[in-house]
């Protein structure tokens, strides 16, 4: 049987290549694009089928941020198919990014060099907002709105006899220190991106205690850094042609960089990766990430993450009470 993957944010960048390289190993496989904005995910979905005529490629409307577009692309979801063989939890946003020069410069002539550049920490910090549902814009798009669609799409995740993968694309940006649990949407901080992609591999490994019995894994990536829209706006002034004149010097920086795989092909290789293996064999606490050498071949460093069982277990637990709120506040307005 032809398996059914569903990627989110799959209209540009990592999300993209990735529905390009699974339909090039394949395509013997029910792709399902779900993305916020329909014109731009019909242009994917085009793309896809000039390379790939045959492919089976459909589409889904959904937006991460929203909380009943989540319910209602899920509710879509259980209709079309009865088994979702591969979940890839994408879609993720940095807003109002703001670029620290000062904080970079010292960073070049610093110890911390490599971090720097393999991580962005310390130079980076964005300014989120609040949605219609009220909350953290950034914390609701890359993590709770995931939450909530594993959570309702558990019936064609879980099926006995039959295991099933989520993968997350996370970051190398994701630092604990950045994250605190009485303030899991980081109403407070200046690091919504840091924190919410540090929250999403605590929830995987949760994922992971939760569900394992049940034939569903979860694991997350890094795609290093890649050149897509999320990145270009990092420095909006800074046009396109810049970055490109620019390339010869990032070429360079990926001799001692191995993280700065630049385009969205070489990004995806963890994604890609992970959905040939056993889902079993898997370590639940490695980050998957996606390296280049400098010679330009794709190669998968796994890394030990900074997570405890603990404080995924007390995470897990604060989503689901979030998850019956807004449920109970859903309800009310529905009445
Ligand atoms: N580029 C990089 O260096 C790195 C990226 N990542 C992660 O990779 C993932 C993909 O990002 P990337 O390809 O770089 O950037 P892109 O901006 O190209 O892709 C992001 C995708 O997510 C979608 N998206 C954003 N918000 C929502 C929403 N509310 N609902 C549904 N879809 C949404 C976008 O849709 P739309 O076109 O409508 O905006 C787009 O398809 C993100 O999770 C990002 O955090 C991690 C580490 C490094
Ligand atoms: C203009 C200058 C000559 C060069 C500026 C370089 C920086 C803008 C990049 C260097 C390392 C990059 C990086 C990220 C963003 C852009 C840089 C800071 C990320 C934080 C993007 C999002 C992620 O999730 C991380 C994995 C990236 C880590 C490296």
């Amino acid at each position: 049987m032809n398996k059914v993957v569903l990627v989110t944010g799959a209209n540009s960048g990592i999300g993209l290549a990735l529905c390009e390289r699974l339909l090039q190993d394949t395509e013997s496989l029910q792709l399902c694009l779900a993305c916020r904005n329909m014109q731009r995910a019909q242009a994917a979905r085009s793309a896809l089928l000039t390379s790939h005529p045959s492919a089976q490629v459909a589409l889904l409307q959904m937006d991460t941020s929203s909380i009943s577009s989540v319910l209602a692309a899920a509710q879509e979801v259980k209709l079309r198919y009865n088994r979702l063989d591969c979940l890839y939890l994408n879609a993720g946003i940095m807003p109002n990014p703001q670029f620290d020069v000062n904080a970079f410069f010292k960073g070049l002539f610093s110890s911390g060099i490599i971090t720097m550049f393999t991580t962005g920490q310390g130079i980076l910090t964005q300014k989120d907002c609040v949605t219609a549902d009220s909350l953290q814009e950034v914390f609701a798009t890359n993590l709770f709105g995931h939450f909530l669609l594993i959570r309702e799409l558990e019936p064609v995740l879980c099926d006995a006899g039959h295991t099933s993968q989520l993968i997350w694309t996370s970051s190398s940006n994701a630092h604990r220190p950045a994250f605190n649990l009485e303030d899991m949407q980081h109403q407070r901080g200046t690091q919504p991106y840091s924190s919410s992609k540090y929250a999403s591999d605590l929830l995987s490994l949760a994922l992971n205690t939760h569900h394992n019995k049940q034939g569903l894994y979860s694991s997350v990536i890094c795609p290093g850094f890649v050149m897509t829209n999320m990145t270009y706006g990092i420095l909006p002034s800074f046009p396109a042609f810049l970055w490109t004149l620019l390339m010869p010097v990032f070429w360079l920086i990926r001799m001692f960089c191995n993280n700065f795989t630049l385009n969205p092909y070489n990004g995806s290789e963890a994604l890609f990766w992970l959905f040939k293996q056993k889902p079993e064999s898997l370590d639940p606490q490695a980050k998957y990430h996606s390296s280049t050498s400098g010679l330009g071949n794709n190669y998968i460093q796994p890394r030990k993450m900074d997570i405890d069982l603990e404080t995924s277990e007390a995470l897990y637990e604060q989503l689901l009470h979030l998850e019956s709120e807004v449920r109970k506040k859903l309800k009310g307005k529905q009445k």
